[in-house]
């Protein structure tokens, strides 16, 4: 057996369902109603610039008013109007939209149809999410129209009479309901109003002032504007503000629709980063600051607007994930981006170099979030050597390749994550002639780790994970001066004057000029552990509850050491201890008992020369 039908919809009980939850924030109301005026008016001018709609078209403008006797917010505009007939068509039928219809129509004419915002059919009825009775008062364009009056409760009956309306246009009247009040405050519709409809393309009115800027500089074509005019625009978006460090204007019409501007702010620190500070448009009407989806990851800390009516936005979160347009707008803007970076790069090396640590935190993020990315911005990613010089990372590879190249063809780039605490460390790898670059950002380790896996026989080490001889191991190493019982004993003096087990003592043949006493924490151990501060690091968590194990190594062929071996062992430990507390002094590492015990010692050695 097999019957097919239809499955029936009761409206009495879909249509509460569509009131309450076609939108989570009931401000949404203000923002669908006067989008519709808007569509009306450009509706209005699109006929008229083909004849079909006669005489005078006016100053097309849309006011909002509040009566807070009556408890009304009033929507009003100079459209097209309707007549009874299509308030009857596009009002009572929920889910059939007139905007669709009049494109559909006009899709052969040359009216401009490109600037109607309605899509769904469904906007009008937000207004039920706040008001308990809609009103509408409207006279169409149409020759002969009639004005006419509809009213509705929010049930799923209406009742349309003659109306009074004289001039052609609409008034949406909103009996706000009790539970709705606070939309009657005058502050709170400014503020929706600003929050939405600061950029819509009609002049939009409200207590008597003009609230939007019609003709926002995304619109405009980038040949038409100057600098002053980015930062002014920049400074409407963000009041307060400094000025950027420069923008990207973007603009596409295929394979989808995307205006807009992006612009790189200054950055003071690392927690200064906003994010969620780009909005989203569609047809210049915002809908969030929450662009998550649409714009990478890594682009988040950009400012700036996007307008593309092609980004599904009355859907959920999941779509828009999957949607195909918004993967392509994601690697529109990652290619915009990257190729204004490298124009920038290219244009003014010098003006880059003095935005590189601004700009440095984006790239490297980028760089490691995006393999395209990466492959463009390994041509413009700067690397800064303690000398304050910048390279890309071609140029200091072949910069520092002769020298820094260990005896089994590794490549080995010196890195600090702090000039002033690591300053002895970098002083040593100087006297090498050895460079140093810094890498000191909170991004900083991961990017470490990417450079390692993209650039061939290459790694880079923290100048103080170890003695320089080891950090870069050339066949050119210096002889111990000491003999094997010299050597054991040196050491069982040191093991016991630190008596630690955090600290690993060795001897090491080391040159003359280093210091007797170098205290290091080795690469990979501090790795795990900056990674695991930073919350990565998966299976690796346990690293983070170690307690840090340094090496001590002890230079062989430092006099003082000589020295210690010289005397008795009482006075040697005394010795040892001295120079070790010397080492933990130059990092910073000595404190409390220990530093007082340091100072005392030091006092009674003095006193003894
Ligand atoms: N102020 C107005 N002046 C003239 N026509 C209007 C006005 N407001 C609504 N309409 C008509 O009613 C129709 C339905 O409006 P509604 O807001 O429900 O849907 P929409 O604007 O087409 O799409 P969306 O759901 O995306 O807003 C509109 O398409 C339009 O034809």
């Amino acid at each position: 057996m097999e019957e097919k039908g239809t499955i029936s919809i009761h409206t009495e009980n879909i249509f509460p369902i569509i009131k309450k939850f076609l939108y989570s924030d009931h401000e949404i109301f203000l923002r669908e109603l006067v989008s519709n005026a808007v569509d009306a008016s450009q509706k209005a001018k699109s006929l008229s610039s083909i004849g079909e709609l006669k005489g005078d078209l006016g100053e097309l403008k849309v006011t909002v008013k509040v009566d807070k006797e009556k408890k009304q917010i009033i929507i009003s505009d100079n459209g097209i109007g309707m007549t009874a007939e299509e308030i009857k068509k596009y009002i009572n039928q929920i889910a059939f939209s007139g905007a669709t219809e009049f494109v559909e129509r006009y899709k052969d004419s040359n009216a401009d149809k490109s600037q109607i915002i309605g899509q769904f059919g469904l906007g009008f009825y937000s207004a039920f999410m706040v008001a308990s009775t809609v009103e509408i008062d409207t006279l169409s364009h149409a020759d002969g129209a009639e004005p006419a009056h509809w009213i509705c409760d929010g049930s799923t009956e209406f009742s349309i009479t003659n109306g009074t309306r004289t001039e052609r246009g609409t008034d949406v009247i909103l009996n706000i309901a009790e539970d709705s009040e606070e939309f009657l405050e005058e502050a709170r519709l400014q503020s929706i109003l600003n929050k939405y409809c600061k950029f819509l393309p009609i002049l939009v009115e409200f207590n008597g002032e003009v609230i939007n800027n019609p003709n926002p500089i995304w619109t405009k074509s980038p040949s038409d504007l100057t600098d002053e005019d980015y930062k002014n625009f920049y400074k409407e978006l963000y009041p307060f503000s400094e000025d950027p460090l420069f923008w990207i204007h973007l603009n596409v019409d295929y394979p989808f629709n995307l205006t807009g501007i992006l612009y790189f702010p200054k950055v003071k620190n690392e927690f200064d980063f906003q994010k969620n500070k780009i909005q989203l448009y569609s047809r210049q009407v915002f809908i969030t600051d929450e662009v998550k989806d649409v714009v990478p990851e890594f682009l988040m800390l950009l400012h700036g607007v996007i307008d593309s009516p092609d980004i599904p936005l009355n859907v959920s979160r999941s779509f828009l994930q999957a949607d195909a347009n918004v993967k392509k707008i994601n690697t529109y803007i990652t290619r915009k981006v990257a190729d204004k970076l490298n124009e920038i790069y290219k244009k003014d090396r010098t003006a880059y170099e003095e935005k590189w640590n601004d700009i440095g935190v984006f790239v490297k993020y980028g760089m490691l979030s995006d393999d395209k990315f990466y492959e463009k911005a390994k041509d413009f990613a700067l690397l800064q050597s303690t000398d304050e010089k910048f390279y890309t990372l071609e140029e200091y590879r072949n910069y520092v390749q002769a020298n820094q190249t260990d005896k089994d063809g590794n490549l080995v780039l010196l890195y600090t994550t702090d000039a002033e605490k690591q300053h002895a460390f970098i002083e040593t790898a100087k006297n090498r002639n050895y460079d140093v670059v810094k890498l000191d950002t909170m991004i900083d380790p991961h990017f470490i780790g990417q450079l390692e896996q993209k650039l061939e026989k290459t790694t880079l080490k923290r100048v103080d994970a170890d003695t320089i001889d080891k950090l870069i191991q050339t066949d050119a190493k210096p002889e111990s001066v000491l003999s094997e019982d010299e050597t054991t004993r040196l050491k069982e003096l040191f093991e016991k004057a630190i008596s630690n087990q955090n600290m690993t003592v060795g001897v090491e043949a080391l040159s003359v000029d280093d210091q007797p006493v170098i205290i290091t924490l080795p690469e990979f151990m501090r790795r795990m552990k900056d990674i695991n501060r930073m919350g990565g690091g998966g299976g690796m968590m346990m690293m983070g509850n170690l307690p840090d194990m340094y090496n001590v190594t002890i230079n062989a062929n430092h006099p003082i050491n000589h020295r210690i071996l010289k005397g008795d062992d009482e006075r040697g430990e005394k010795i040892a201890k001295q120079a070790y507390d010397l080492a933990l002094l130059s990092q910073n590492m000595l404190s409390g008992a220990a530093l007082t015990a340091f100072v005392k010692r030091s006092v009674e050695l003095i006193d003894k020369e």
